[in-house]
């Protein structure tokens, strides 16, 4: 439900991207140790890091690795039921906001193959009455794996609190108040995907997942020490993300970029097919999506507006949860 592609045309998803020249180019992962000894320090080179690419590296980023493990155990035993068990779990007409998105239905923006994925949903639970209620549908929890409601809330409460953390040095960056993001986030319309790429036949049609931009404020994704991850690059290279082992990749999302008048890019990327010696290797990311609470007001920053960037938006500030709205349209999830 996060993705739409805007370029499709100059990168069909069709062709064998394995074959591409991808550029020898790399991010330099930044430590969340800095982040308690010098959060200046974090905020520039996380900063710097999402102006050039759209991406920073975290290494160090603190998460609990038993919560991580949990979730992950029960999402892999979740997906090794039979295929009609776990479509008991398929909501069909909501975009895939809860539950399970069967292998095979989404496809990225004018795409002519679906992509070689199959995911399950996690959103924000939220008591009875609450006024945000009507934006977010209630979770689905298989019964068929024990644990997976506790471990997969806890992934993604503890997703949730370090993407919050991770906004404190983002709107550092940006000159903000550090707590800028904190009342406009902390009941946002969150999903952790729980992504499962099967093995993948040497003639598949199709890749793991089409060119796209996420349409979120800052996604972050663990998983990606399994090769096939690639951003595309300003020069328009195709440009590997290879994190060393436990290292959390974050992007920026359309959402943001808009906020910050394009100073802070949602870079387009794509999950490419494995090399023939990996192919019978399953791939399991696990990115979640954070949202702003439904009914901010996304609209350029004041400070991002200069003569050289004048704003791009100007008179088209728009609601949080109307903008997904309507890029789910486009991409015709909804
Ligand atoms: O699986 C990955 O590495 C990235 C997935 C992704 O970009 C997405 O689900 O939006
Ligand atoms: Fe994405």
């Amino acid at each position: 439900m996060e993705t739409a592609s805007k370029d499709h045309k100059a990168f069909p998803v069709t062709a064998t991207p394995t074959t591409e020249p991808a550029s020898g180019r790399s991010i330099e992962p930044v430590s969340m140790t800095l982040y308690d000894a010098d959060f200046q320090g974090f905020s520039d080179q996380l900063g710097a890091s999402f102006e050039r690419y759209g991406f920073a590296v975290i290494a160090d980023h603190g998460l609990d690795a038993a919560i991580i493990d949990a979730a992950l155990e029960d999402a892999k035993a979740f997906f090794a039921l039979p295929e009609e068990v776990k479509r008991r779990y398929h909501q069909p007409g909501t975009g895939g906001a809860r539950g399970l998105t069967p292998f095979g239905v989404e496809a990225a923006k004018g795409a002519t193959t679906v992509d070689l994925k199959e995911f399950w949903h996690v959103g924000r639970e939220l008591p009875e009455g609450h006024p945000y209620r009507k934006y977010m549908r209630d979770n689905v929890w298989p019964t068929e794996v024990p644990g997976f409601r506790e471990h997969l809330y806890g992934m993604f409460s503890a997703m949730d609190a370090l993407g919050r953390r991770i906004l404190r040095a983002i709107a550092r960056h940006l000159q903000l108040g550090d707590d800028y993001f904190e009342d406009k986030v902390q009941l946002g319309n969150s999903v952790l995907r729980m992504l499962h790429y099967p093995p993948v036949p040497a003639d598949a049609p199709g890749v793991r997942a089409g060119a796209h931009e996420d349409i979120n404020v800052i996604t972050l994704l663990l998983g990606a020490e399994e090769a096939g991850l690639q951003l595309k690059d300003a020069d328009g290279e195709w440009l590997d993300i290879a994190p060393p082992p436990n290292a959390l990749v974050v992007n920026i999302g359309d959402m943001l970029q808009r906020l910050t008048n394009h100073v802070l890019p949602s870079t387009t990327h794509r999950v490419v097919n494995p090399a023939p010696e990996r192919r019978g290797f399953a791939r399991y990311s696990t990115p979640f999506f954070l949202h702003f609470n439904p009914d901010f007001v996304i609209e350029s920053l004041p400070s991002t507006v200069t003569p050289e960037n004048p704003d791009r938006y100007a008179g088209k500030a728009i609601m949080a949860e109307d903008f997904l709205t309507e890029r789910l349209r486009e991409i015709r999830l909804i």
